[in-house]
C-alpha cells in the first residue's frame, strides 16, 4: 500500500471514529473529505490505489444488480409544471409519463411519478411501482395523479436493491410542508455523508443515496434561517456537502428545482411547452409564450410531448421553475482547479442517439466516432455493418470515411430484454446469442468490418462472430468505437468488476483470437475526445470537459476512498 493511500486510510478510520464520538447535531458539518487522489499521481499509481482499495473492501454498494452485458444503471429525471393561473389545461401526470417513456432506457427497474395541486403543503398524489412505465402507469393511475406540476423517474438502481421501498421520487414530509426528490447519479462521498445526517439526529429507511439527498435537504443550512425555509439555501448546502454525481428534480407544494452537479457529471435540460400546433424547431424564441416548463435528463422526448428544447442546465445551476416561469438562482462553482466532466459514455452508449447534449445531437458524436475509428483503423474488406443499437451510427461514420458500403447483417430481436442473470457461462453466451439472427444473404462469402460501439464483458461480441462464421462470413473485422474499459464508474453506472472487464484481461490481439475474430481494434481516448468536441458549437472549447474516468483512470474529484471494486 503506498503512503497516499494509507495516509488517507487513517484519516477517513480517525475521521469515523471522531465522527461518531464527537459529532452532535449542532456542530456545522464540513466539507466531506475524498481520498483526493494526488493531482501529480501517474496512471500506474491510481490504479495501485485503486487495487487497494479493492482489497480493503471498505464500505459496501448494496444490492446492485447483475446483467449480461453491457453498461447499466444511470436513471432517467423528469419535471414538469404548468404556467399561468392554475388549474391550466395542461394534463401534467400524462406528459410526465410520456415523458418517462422517452426515458426509458436509462432505467427499467422502477418507475414512479409524484404531483401536486400546488394548493396544499402537506399532500402530494404518488404512484410509484416496479417495472416498465406503461405497466405501472395505466390510465386510472394518470387521473388519479392530478396536479398542476409534477416530477418523475425510471430507475437502474446503483446504491440500494432494486425494490420498491427504493422506488424514486422520495417524498417526505418536512415541518414546511412535503418534499418530493429525483435523483440520477451516484454521491461519491455516501458513506461519510449518510454519517453526517445520521449524527444530526436524522434516521434513514434505506440505503439509497437518493433517500440521502433527500434528507440532506431537510438539513438547516448553516447559515440559518430566519424567515421560513430557504430552500435554495438548503440545496447549495447540500451542494457544498456532496460534489458529485447528480442532476436532481425537487419538488415542493408549488415549485421545483432543476439542479446539476458543479461538475456536469449527468445530463439534465430545459423545454418549454408551447400551444398545440405551434412548430418546435428552431432555436427557442423567448416572445413565444409558455403554457409550461420541463426538465429532463434528455430531451429526445420533447417533440412528441409538445416541448421545445431550450437548453442544459448549466453543471452548478440551480433553477427555480414556477407558475411565473424559470429562472436561474446561484450557479455553485466547482472547487478551483476542477474541470467540467461530462459522462463521456452519454455518447458513447448510454444517451437515445436524437438527444442533444453540449449543443450537438448524439447521433452526430456517434457517426464522428466511426470516422475516426476508420481513419485510426482502417482494414480492407467488402462491407462495413454493425452490432445493432447502438453500434449503428457509429457503423454509418466508418462506411462514409472509408468508402466501403453499409449493410446489416444482423436482426436484433427486440423481446429479449437488455439485462438477466443467467446461471453458467453458456447459458449466458447463448442468451447473448439468441439476441440476434444473421442476415444470410449479406453475410455469405463477406469480409465483414463490424462496428460495435463498446466492448464490457466481451459477452454480446464473440456469440455474434459465431453466428457471421456460421452463416458463412469470409472475415470478421471488429471495431470498436469507443476506447478499452479498464476503470470502475463511482458516478451512477454499474462497471462489472475489474475481472469481469474483458479488456482487463486480454490485449485487442488477444481478444480477437479469443473472440475468433481476424483482428479487433479499439477508438483512441484522444479520438474519441476529438469525435466528442468534432462539431460543439455552444461552447468555447475551453470550457468543456467530460469524465473520462473508467477509460483512463483520472477521476474527477479524485478517487472516493469509500468505494469497493
Ligand atoms: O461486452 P458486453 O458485456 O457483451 O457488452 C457490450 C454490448 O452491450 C451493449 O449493447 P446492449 O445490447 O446493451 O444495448 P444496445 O441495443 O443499445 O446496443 C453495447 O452496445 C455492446 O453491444
Ligand atoms: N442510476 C441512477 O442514477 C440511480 C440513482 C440512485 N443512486 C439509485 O440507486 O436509485
Ligand atoms: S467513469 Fe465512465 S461511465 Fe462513469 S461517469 Fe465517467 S465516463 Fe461516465
Ligand atoms: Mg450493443
Amino acid at each position: 500500500m503506498d503512503k497516499h493511500t494509507r495516509k488517507h486510510i487513517c484519516q477517513w478510520l480517525l475521521g469515523s471514529v471522531l465522527g461518531i464520538l464527537f459529532f452532535p447535531p449542532y456542530v456545522k458539518i464540513r466539507y466531506p473529505k475524498m481520498a483526493s487522489i494526488n493531482l501529480d499521481n501517474t496512471l500506474e499509481d491510481n490504479k495501485n490505489l485503486s487495487k487497494d482499495l479493492e482489497k480493503l473492501r471498505l464500505g459496501k454498494r448494496y444490492g446492485r444488480g447483475q446483467t449480461e452485458s453491457g453498461l447499466t444503471h444511470e436513471c432517467g429525471v423528469f419535471g414538469c409544471i404548468a404556467v399561468g393561473d392554475w388549474p391550466t389545461s395542461l394534463e401534467i401526470s400524462q406528459i410526465i409519463c410520456w415523458g418517462l417513456v422517452a426515458l426509458q432506457h436509462r432505467g427499467q427497474e422502477s418507475a414512479g411519478i409524484v404531483t401536486s395541486e400546488g394548493k396544499c403543503v402537506k399532500s402530494f398524489n404518488v404512484c410509484k411501482g416496479m417495472g416498465l412505465i406503461n405497466t405501472i402507469f395505466d390510465d386510472a393511475a394518470i387521473s388519479r395523479l392530478r396536479g398542476n406540476l409534477g416530477i418523475g423517474h425510471t430507475r437502474y438502481s446503483t446504491s440500494a436493491a432494486s425494490d420498491e421501498v427504493n422506488c424514486q421520487p422520495f417524498v417526505v414530509h418536512t415541518a414546511h410542508g412535503a418534499l418530493a426528490v429525483a435523483h440520477n447519479g451516484e454521491l461519491v462521498n455516501c458513506d461519510s455523508l449518510r454519517r453526517m445526517v445520521l449524527a444530526r439526529g436524522v434516521g434513514l429507511s434505506t440505503h439509497s443515496d437518493s433517500e440521502l439527498i433527500t434528507q440532506a435537504l431537510c438539513l438547516n443550512p448553516p447559515e440559518g434561517e430566519s424567515n421560513g425555509p430557504d430552500w435554495p439555501a438548503r440545496i447549495k448546502h447540500l451542494m457544498q456537502l456532496a460534489p458529485l454525481s447528480y442532476s436532481l428534480v425537487i419538488m415542493l407544494r408549488d415549485k421545483i428545482y432543476a439542479v446539476r452537479d458543479p461538475y456536469g457529471n449527468r445530463p439534465l435540460c430545459l423545454g418549454k411547452m408551447l400551444p398545440i400546433n405551434e412548430p418546435l424547431d428552431g432555436d427557442c424564441d423567448d416572445s413565444r409564450e409558455a403554457e409550461g416548463w420541463v426538465v429532463s435528463s434528455e430531451s429526445c422526448g420533447f417533440l412528441s410531448i409538445g416541448a421545445q428544447y431550450v437548453r442544459e442546465v448549466f453543471p452548478g445551476e440551480i433553477i427555480e421553475m414556477t407558475k411565473e416561469g424559470i429562472k436561474t438562482i446561484e450557479i455553485v462553482e466547482r472547487p478551483p482547479n476542477k474541470s467540467q466532466a461530462f459522462c463521456i459514455f452519454e455518447y458513447v452508449y448510454f444517451a437515445r442517439s436524437d438527444s442533444i447534449f453540449e449543443g450537438q445531437m448524439v447521433y452526430a458524436v456517434r457517426l464522428q466516432c466511426g470516422r475516426q475509428l476508420a481513419i485510426e483503423h482502417p482494414v480492407e474488406a467488402d462491407i462495413v455493418s454493425s452490432v445493432p443499437e447502438s453500434g449503428t451510427a457509429a457503423a454509418h461514420g466508418f462506411s462514409r470515411q472509408s468508402g466501403i458500403s453499409f449493410a446489416e447483417v444482423l436482426c436484433k430481436n427486440r423481446y429479449v430484454g437488455r439485462s438477466f442473470i443467467q446461471p453458467s457461462n453458456r447459458l449466458r453466451q447463448l442468451a447473448v446469442a439468441k439476441k440476434f439472427g444473421a442476415l444470410g444473404e449479406n453475410v455469405r462469402g463477406k469480409r465483414i468490418i463490424l462496428i460495435d460501439d463498446s466492448i464490457v464483458r466481451g459477452n454480446t461480441i464473440g456469440p455474434i462472430i459465431k453466428l457471421l462464421r456460421n452463416a458463412g462470413a469470409k472475415e470478421v473485422h471488429i471495431r470498436i468505437a469507443s476506447p478499452p474499459l479498464l476503470f470502475p464508474c463511482y458516478m451512477g453506472i454499474n462497471i462489472p468488476t475489474r475481472e469481469e472487464l474483458i479488456a482487463n484481461k486480454l490485449t485487442p490481439k488477444e481478444l480477437a483470437q479469443h473472440i475468433g475474430a481476424d483482428s479487433l481494434q479499439y477508438l483512441s481516448v484522444e479520438g474519441l475526445i476529438k469525435a466528442v468536441k468534432w462539431d460543439i458549437k455552444t461552447k468555447s472549447p475551453t470550457k468543456l470537459g467530460h469524465c473520462t474516468a473508467c477509460l483512463t483512470g483520472e477521476y474527477p474529484g479524485g478517487v472516493p476512498i469509500q468505494l469497493e471494486w
